[in-house]
């Protein structure tokens, strides 16, 4: 280690005095004036984790639906999921340094967590549109630099492509190519693929408004309108020209406020959805005749994923295991009619995508959403494999077609962490495919308040108790 180096540019980055801060949910986020130290030392954190890992790590600048004067950090994994919960104490100790200790801590990581100093460290960086995130991602480069890895800087990029890219790059691009043309060009033929089959049976053009945030997914979805088949018709709002990220806006705002966001004219029926400011969230909306506002949440959006894939896998006639994982904060109506209806395995863990993804791994087929909008589908090695052989070689023609949709949802869906673009894209090719519109989607179950059918439940369950001692 350069000691010499690690002094001066721990000065560079100093650590104000007395600040503690605590690896939240999905990495650190605070004031964006508190965060300078933080990311120099999570630069540092993955280098660490390359070295141990010995793959390609990423380190997201963003603090994803937060206000504008916010930021944070996101630590990827060499298969595109959150740092292991391992490394989360390390982040902490690391974060939480003296500047004078940070030798002696990251001696003391290297020796609890088996890191061979000597060893090439790689990471990718990205960050979000923050006024803050250039000058934090340099900090970050610092990081990086001082324990002598390597890094390659992506700019401006959503946090699902981050994870894509350094997912492509750990698995010798068998995933895709690690740049975001691959993006691109990978969800656009799975789309294009699958849009096709609904548009030849006459399905009208789609159209749909989307409110970006005013973050990174409106940059985005710009690059990648070249790749759209033209039938699908995005109007893109909240694109960060005029107003501040996540103002009044947003997928965040939108669901806990239950109304459409400033900035984007909604029209009775029409199709709408929102991001959040980094892109890894999407809710649904419209507005009825009578003028009433409808949400479709993570809980709906995991429903219509569970419907068609379940009715796919039926076609091609394979036993795969299929479940959905939820948080606690999932209505229990969808719950039930998950279960009940569609037949289909629930299980709930703790808020975080971490604990879903985690769970959602333990599937052939693992759906997981948090009703906030954020969530993809996980398909094991094994499902993939047996899935991509059928779409080749089955002689059963019905077979086979179910088998080459269900190749292309696969290819569609970011399965390294929950992304707008790609479930955008796998909402639309559904509603299209099944001839649905935004309003019959909604009406496949009507929402219930969670706490409100508890407390419920909770009475006549009371009730049957006080009449059975009678
Ligand atoms: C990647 C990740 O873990 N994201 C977390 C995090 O959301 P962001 O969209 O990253 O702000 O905070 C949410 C609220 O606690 C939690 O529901 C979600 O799982």
């Amino acid at each position: 280690m350069d000691v010499e180096g690690l002094k001066k540019y721990s000065a560079l980055h100093p650590k104000p005095a007395g600040l503690t801060l605590q690896y939240g949910t999905a990495g650190f986020r605070s004031k964006a004036q508190q965060l300078e130290h933080i990311m120099f030392r999570m630069g540092m954190l993955a280098a660490l984790r390359s070295r141990a890992t010995g793959a390609t790590i990423g380190v997201m600048v963003t603090a994803s639906h937060n206000p504008e004067e916010d930021n944070g950090v996101k630590l990827v994994d060499p298969l595109g999921e959150m740092l292991h919960p391992s490394w989360e104490e390390y982040a902490t100790q690391l974060a939480n340094a003296e500047d004078q200790e940070l030798q002696k801590i990251v001696t003391e990581i290297c020796q609890k967590a088996a890191v061979n100093q000597q060893k090439d460290a790689s990471v990718f960086i990205g960050r979000d549109t923050r006024p803050s995130s250039k000058e934090l991602s340099q900090a970050v480069i610092d990081g990086i630099s001082i324990l002598g890895g390597q890094y390659y800087d992506y700019g401006l990029v959503t946090t699902p492509q981050l994870h894509y890219v350094v997912c492509c790059q750990n698995t010798q691009g068998q995933y895709g190519k690690p740049t975001l043309e691959g993006y691109y060009q990978k969800l656009s033929k799975a789309f294009t693929e699958l849009i096709k089959k609904s548009l030849s049976s006459g399905e009208a053009q789609r159209q749909l408004k989307i409110d970006c945030a005013n973050g990174i997914g409106a940059l985005k979805l710009a690059e990648m309108e070249t790749y759209f088949p033209k039938e699908v018709q995005i109007q893109v709002y909240n694109d960060g020209t005029k107003e501040k990220l996540n103002h009044l806006c947003g997928a965040d705002f939108v669901k806990v406020h239950q109304k459409p966001p400033k900035g984007l004219d909604m029209k009775p029926n029409e199709s709408c959805c929102s991001f959040d400011g980094d892109a890894d969230r999407i809710v649904y909306y419209y507005m009825d005749t009578a003028g009433h506002f409808h949400l479709i949440d993570g809980d709906k959006i995991a429903t219509l994923f569970s419907i068609f894939l379940k009715e796919l896998l039926a076609k091609v006639g394979q036993t795969l295991k299929m479940a959905v994982v939820q948080t606690a904060y999932a209505n229990g109506s969808s719950t039930r009619y998950l279960e009940e209806t569609v037949q289909v395995p629930v299980h709930c863990v703790k808020t975080g995508v971490k604990h879903l993804h985690h769970k959602a791994q333990e599937f052939d087929v693992g759906i997981y959403f948090e009703a906030n909008g954020h969530g993809t589908v996980l398909f094991s090695k094994a499902a993939e494999n047996t899935i991509r052989q059928l779409a080749k070689e089955e002689k059963d023609d019905a077979k086979r077609e179910a088998a080459k949709v269900l190749e292309n949802m696969i290819d569609l869906i970011n399965q390294t962490v929950g992304d707008a673009i790609s479930d955008m894209l796998v909402i639309e090719a559904i509603l299209a495919l099944k001839g649905l519109t935004v309003q019959q989607w909604d009406a496949l179950y009507t929402d219930f308040p969670s706490r409100l059918l508890k407390w419920l439940k909770k009475k006549v369950t009371s009730a049957f108790i006080i009449s059975k001692n009678v």
